[in-house]
């Protein structure tokens, strides 16, 4: 009934070879080793209640391309399946009764499917990008917006560093369920029922004996996979450690550290140690992966040689025919693939689904501070502050930190004892409060209550006659400024720092508070004036002429309640008095509360308070204080009288003549 194969089947062989390689998905034997190197105990993981259904919320927008999607995926597994059985024709109908037409049929057949299966994989990508990128997208607005309203305490306690790369990566984790999951499973199922199936129906008998072999790979490939998921961990592990190593020694004061003490040998040959792991690593994982790779191949080898084997005595007996050989051969090559990767599949569907549960984990941190349902605007006109009764402790970092960054958190876990105590202050709209005391006595503190940073732990901090915490944020930050000491801006032109206090301000009022704040005529004389970068990596400013632009952003907010905390650094003669000129513009009826370095300051203030170990020891104005004796009359003896008697020894300065006694 079959003739004999004699030299059409050699030829055919060959053709076919390459054939099975344009057909098998190339990609597969990598995507299989992906998915066994992953850590396979996440699947013992247990999680949270509702993750899954959560994960879902998520995919409901996408609800109509993840059908599209999925709908060509299968569409696709099944093409490829037909192809083996399409040449089993083509052999067996036409080439072997020498009938041109079929073969012709055929082949143009299998041209068209080609054709139609790189459509679909175009499509499938475009569905699958669509999905991922739109899901990554959301979250990624979802949790940024929702990581900048966690309160000041967050930042300083979670590592800023590692938070942004476990997002990056748990985010891009999460993306993957919807992407290569999704599709991997559902297409490898179809793939491995509809392979099996086919080759059940061509040949039993081989397709259980090339079957045996299966266990025979995925044993050993679990505990490859195993070793490679260690691997890589620790490949990980030692990368961030010559990372960190490369930042700490590469910034300023690191390399100065370097430059002053080190010895730039040890420091090289410790750096050579550690790159020198990585290397071994490196190594190791590549002849691994390999290994791994090259046994995949050689299984699948070798079950075609089998196929061959065993299948080509029974064409010669006449048992099967040219044609099912063919197909079986080529159906095998895209069972092992399949196979192995649905071998995996818990664990994958776990290490996606965890990703989204860390996700989830920072969502669902609650700020510490926020707006309660209902809050008002602080009223119009000058505005009086009040803290009444004011104790404080700092949040602890199980308060505001997160749980999976416990790991990656440092240090203290606890939170500070109480900082302020029973602190009752009040400022009536348009006076000076100047705070004083010695380091460590809260004065910091206070003012972070005042802009609302933090809620007091017990008392109220009202402004306006308004507990801060019936008060929206809009209003609080539009009504209350801040200069810090270290005046921080962004990597941007100057413009944009300006504006960023007051979008709407025109350049008329930017120029006006640039003079107020005797600024002007250095970003005048500056290349490109106010399109100047400045930050971090941009146009360096010193230290008083960042101060003052800050005094500038202030002052374009013209907020009705000034916290300011005074630069401790010495600055020379001119810039002090360009500074102390944009400070008395900030303060210019305004009520503020001054962290107090200057005696001119101290002499301005409506009311001094002088705070130690977080409580309130003596208020009063300057001559009533210095009459008092006691630690107010001590810190003007050893800090303030220094900077007196340091400005009378400088040249004439307008302003501080004008304050000296
Ligand atoms: N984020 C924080 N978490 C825990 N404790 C803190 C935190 N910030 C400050 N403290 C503690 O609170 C106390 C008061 O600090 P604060 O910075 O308010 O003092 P200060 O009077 O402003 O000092 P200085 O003049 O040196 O700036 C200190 O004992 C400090 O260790």
């Amino acid at each position: 009934m079959f003739p004999g194969p004699g030299e059409s089947l050699s030829v055919l062989r060959g053709w076919m070879k390459g054939l099975q390689e344009v057909c098998s998905v190339g990609m597969q034997p990598w995507m299989a080793m992906r998915s066994m190197s992953r850590d396979s105990s996440v699947a013992e993981r247990s999680l949270s209640p509702g993750t899954r259904r959560r994960v879902l919320t998520y995919a409901a927008p996408y609800r109509a391309a993840i059908i599209a999607f999925l709908a060509v995926v299968v569409l696709d597994s099944v093409l490829v399946v037909t192809v083996p059985l399409l040449i089993k024709s083509l052999v067996d109908d036409g080439v072997i009764p020498k009938d041109s037409s079929v073969v012709v049929r055929l082949s143009l057949v299998v041209a068209a499917i080609a054709l139609v299966d790189a459509v679909l994989t175009v499509i499938s990508r475009w569905y699958s990008s669509r999905i991922g990128e739109g899901l990554i997208n959301d979250l990624r607005t979802q949790v940024f917006g929702h990581v900048l309203r966690q309160p000041i305490a967050f930042f300083t306690r979670a590592q800023t560093g590692s938070l942004v790369s476990r997002l990056n990566n748990d985010v891009v984790g999460a993306q993957q369920a919807f992407t290569s999951v999704l599709s991997n499973v559902v297409s490898n199922i179809v793939s491995v029922v509809l392979v099996v199936g086919a080759m059940l129906a061509l040949s039993w008998q081989l397709t259980l004996g090339s079957l045996l072999l299966v266990p025979l790979f995925l044993v050993p490939a679990k505990l490859m996979g195993r070793r490679l998921a260690s691997l890589a961990h620790r490949q990980m592990t030692l990368n961030a450690d010559m990372g960190t190593r490369m930042t700490e020694r590469f910034n300023v004061a690191g390399a100065l550290l370097v430059k002053l003490f080190g010895q730039p040998a040890r420091e090289e040959a410790e750096y050579a140690e550690r790159a020198g792991r990585v290397r071994d690593i490196g190594i190791q994982i590549a002849l691994n992966r390999t290994i791994f790779m090259t046994a995949l191949t050689l299984v699948a080898a070798l079950a075609t040689a089998m196929v061959y084997g065993f299948g080509g005595v029974m064409a010669v007996n006449g048992t099967l025919s040219v044609g099912t050989l063919l197909a079986l051969a080529a159906l095998l090559a895209r069972l092992y693939g399949p196979l192995t990767s649905l071998s995996n599949v818990r664990v994958d569907i776990m290490t996606a689904l965890i990703s989204f549960e860390r996700v989830f984990e920072v969502l669902d941190l609650e700020p510490l501070v926020k707006e309660r349902p209902g809050a008002v605007s602080l009223p119009d006109g000058p505005l009086g502050v009040e803290l009444d009764h004011v104790s404080f402790r700092y949040p602890s970092a199980d308060e505001v930190s997160l749980a999976s960054l416990e790991s990656v958190a440092s240090g203290d876990r606890r939170g500070s004892g109480v900082v302020l105590h029973d602190v009752t202050v009040g400022a009536p709209a348009g006076h000076l409060i100047a705070l004083v005391g010695p380091s460590g006595a809260g004065k910091t503190t206070l003012t972070s209550l005042v802009s609302r940073l933090y809620d007091p732990s017990e008392g109220s901090v009202r402004i306006g006659g308004l507990d801060l915490r019936d008060v929206t944020m809009t209003s609080l930050r539009d009504r209350v400024g801040v200069v810090t000491q270290e005046a921080h801006l962004f990597h941007d032109t100057i413009r944009a720092n300006l504006l960023y206090a007051r979008p709407d301000a025109t350049d008329d009022e930017i120029h006006a508070a640039l003079r107020a704040a005797q600024i002007s005529d250095l970003v005048a004389e500056l290349p490109e004036g106010l399109d100047t970068v400045v930050g971090d990596r941009g146009h360096r400013l010193s230290g008083g002429e960042k101060q003052r632009l800050a005094i500038a952003r202030l002052l374009l907010k013209a907020p009705d309640v000034v916290v300011l905390d005074e630069a401790t650094a010495h600055l020379d003669s001119e810039s002090e008095v360009a500074v102390q000129r944009a400070l008395d513009a900030a303060l210019e009826g305004r009520t503020s509360i001054v962290i107090a370095h200057r005696l001119s300051t101290i002499r301005q203030a409506d009311l001094i308070v002088v705070l130690d170990h977080g409580r309130v020891v003596q208020t009063g104005r300057h001559s009533e204080l210095l009459a008092q004796g006691g630690l107010y009359a001590d810190l003007h003896a050893t800090q303030f009288d220094d900077q007196a008697m340091a400005r009378a020894e400088r040249a004439p300065d307008p302003v501080g003549a004008q304050l000296t006694p």
